[in-house]
């Protein structure tokens, strides 16, 4: 289980992560999701000792990292992409790693075999692509068979089968009970990937929820309603603070209610209902509502149109 008790971190004049209170608990993935600049990775540092807070604390099983016997048996993770030395062999660089660990060597041709390296193990890691040396980081995460495991946008680099790849094991791994800490910019691939969220911005917690709860919360969520008496209804449900508004197609657009809301008051007149049906936000939506007002960065109109 991850910890975090009111960590707090500047950077000069800047506050880079700011009393961020959370625990990340254990046999689930956890989408960590801020927009640039927000401070996940400054808080992925504190967590793995590479950053250390100003006040409050990061916790990994109760302690923090800098009090683990054999960090590498604990906690796996991948913050950067630069792994080892360009002129190291990659099953050398793991059996430097497994050595000052206590990690038996043979767990190096597991781990070879477990992210799909077993042939290059003897090249050097100067001559391995992004998604190799993505893999070797991951190879690294896994080497002491750690419960806990912590991924910087794991998925850059990776080619798609890469991505389906470390999707399944980030679920495998939190269905054997890890706790599986992850941030991306992909909301598609967390969508798909994550059980829970933790949403900051400007260093600050936005959300900690169920993807579920997140799109279930969005204002975005809007309930489609046509009858023969859309006016009535329109009336009706405007009596009762929901907000809504007649397509082009006469349908009736509802926000802010349930279907049993919307049902009930159609009931209730004795209206006829020739469809009810609600059209869920998605979670990319969900988040760009939650971030709004947290981005460091605005692209310009011109950037928009150019993207
Ligand atoms: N070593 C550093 N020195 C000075 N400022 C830093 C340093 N590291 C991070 N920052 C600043 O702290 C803030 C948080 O940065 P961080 O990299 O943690 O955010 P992030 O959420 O990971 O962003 P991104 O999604 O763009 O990677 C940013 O304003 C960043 O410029």
């Amino acid at each position: 289980m991850i910890v975090l008790e009111d960590l707090t971190k500047d950077f000069g004049r800047k506050r880079a992560v700011d009393g961020l209170s959370v625990a990340i608990e254990a046999g689930k993935v956890t989408g960590f999701l801020g927009p640039n600049g927000a401070g996940k990775t400054t808080t992925m540092r504190m967590l793995l000792g590479l950053d250390t807070p100003d006040s409050g604390a990061a916790l990994i099983n109760g302690k923090p990292y800098a009090a683990l016997h054999t960090p590498l048996r604990t906690v796996g993770a991948v913050v950067d992409s630069r792994i080892g030395h360009p002129g190291q062999r990659a099953a050398s660089h793991l059996l430097g790693l497994a050595r000052s660990n206590s990690i038996p060597a043979s767990r190096v041709g597991t781990v070879l075999e477990e992210v799909g390296l077993v042939e290059a193990g003897h090249q050097r890691i100067g001559t391995f692509s992004l998604g190799m040396r993505q893999r070797l980081g991951i190879a690294g995460a896994l080497l002491g068979d750690p419960q806990v495991l912590i991924f910087d946008e794991p998925v850059n680099g990776l080619d798609a089968d890469g991505v389906v790849w470390i999707r399944e094991l980030m679920r495998a791994k939190a269905a054997a009970g890890a706790t599986v800490f992850v941030s991306s910019h992909l909301m598609s691939e967390m969508q798909s990937t994550a059980d829970h969220l933790v949403v900051i911005g400007r260093g600050r917690l936005i959300a900690d929820d169920s993807i579920d709860n997140v799109i279930a919360e969005s204002a975005l969520n809007s309930i489609t309603v046509a009858t023969p008496d859309a006016a009535l209804l329109a009336e009706a449900l405007s009596w009762a603070g929901c907000p809504v508004t007649l397509t082009d197609s006469g349908t009736l657009r509802v926000t802010g209610a349930s279907l049993e809301d919307v049902g009930g008051i159609a009931h209730g007149l004795g209206l006829r209902i020739n469809e009810l049906s609600l059209r869920k936000a998605s979670l990319e939506q969900a988040y760009a509502e939650l971030t709004s007002s947290s981005l460091e960065y605005v692209p310009s109109e011109n950037e928009r149109t150019a993207s």
